[in-house]
């Protein structure tokens, strides 16, 4: 890695980490393929994921303890060398702010790291309603991707710094977080939406067996 403290030599670049943050319950091929093609497209040296500690726009909903979700997120990404896990969101206590995330990489991994936040560009559209609107764009650069049912065509990012956000069209891929959730509690497969590991976890550690309506708030 390039985070060495010392400053970079001639001909050196910048190390290139993609910050793939999400509540991730579960991760999903959806998640997968986004950060691998952003990856490939801005020639990414690392993505690193980083579960929510707390996601304060979800605060009404039901969200599993952050440890499972972590440790999917493990399990998801071990087989690519290219991806890691961050524990900083969920070992920060309190509601999870993306600006306190990319201050903690950044201070984790020193100043010759470019920071990219991967996001979905529905989430993208939505930023200067985030905490410390101003400062994200100057820890990061931002990448907004595609989702089925988001067009991206239709997305108006003028009111963002443009030399700091970019909308990029990747694979489609119908799969949420939500759904797969409710496909457990309705006893559906979910073989394929998610990587297999995930399915043996789900099932040994019962998560969503319950359908999400008939829950009150848990959470940690
Ligand atoms: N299928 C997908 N394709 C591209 N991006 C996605 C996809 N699913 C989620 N994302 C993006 O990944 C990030 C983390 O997503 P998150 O963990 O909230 O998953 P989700 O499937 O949207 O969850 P939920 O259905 O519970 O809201 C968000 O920025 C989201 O827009
Ligand atoms: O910082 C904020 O105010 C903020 C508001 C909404 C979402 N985010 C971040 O966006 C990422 C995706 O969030 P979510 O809720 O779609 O899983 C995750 O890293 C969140 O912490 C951040």
């Amino acid at each position: 890695m390039s985070s060495t403290g010392l400053a970079l030599g001639e001909g050196q670049r910048s190390w290139r980490l993609g910050v793939m943050g999400g509540t991730f319950d579960p991760i999903h091929h959806g998640h997968l393929v986004a950060a691998s093609e952003v990856a490939a497209r801005f020639g990414l040296d690392e993505v690193v994921f980083v579960p929510t500690g707390q996601p304060w726009q979800k605060a009404t909903k039901k969200v599993s303890p952050a440890e499972d979700r972590y440790l999917m997120t493990v399990i998801a990404t071990a087989s690519n060398p290219r991806f890691s896990v961050s524990r900083v969101d969920i070992d920060r206590p309190g509601d999870t702010y993306t600006v306190d995330t990319l201050r903690d990489l950044r201070a984790e991994r020193g100043t010759d790291t470019e920071l990219y936040f991967i996001t979905g560009a529905d989430a993208l559209s939505q930023i200067l309603t985030w905490r410390g609107a101003d400062e994200l764009f100057e820890l990061a650069h931002f990448v907004g991707v595609s989702r089925p049912g988001v067009d991206l065509q239709q997305k108006d990012i003028s009111h963002l710094p443009a030399d700091k956000v970019t909308l990029l069209e990747i694979p489609a891929m119908a799969i949420s977080s939500t759904d797969c959730r409710r496909r457990t509690s309705e006893d559906l497969p979910i073989w394929y939406l998610v990587p297999d590991g995930i399915v043996q976890y789900i099932s040994k550690r019962g998560l969503y067996e319950v359908p999400e309506n008939k829950e009150s708030h848990g959470g940690e």
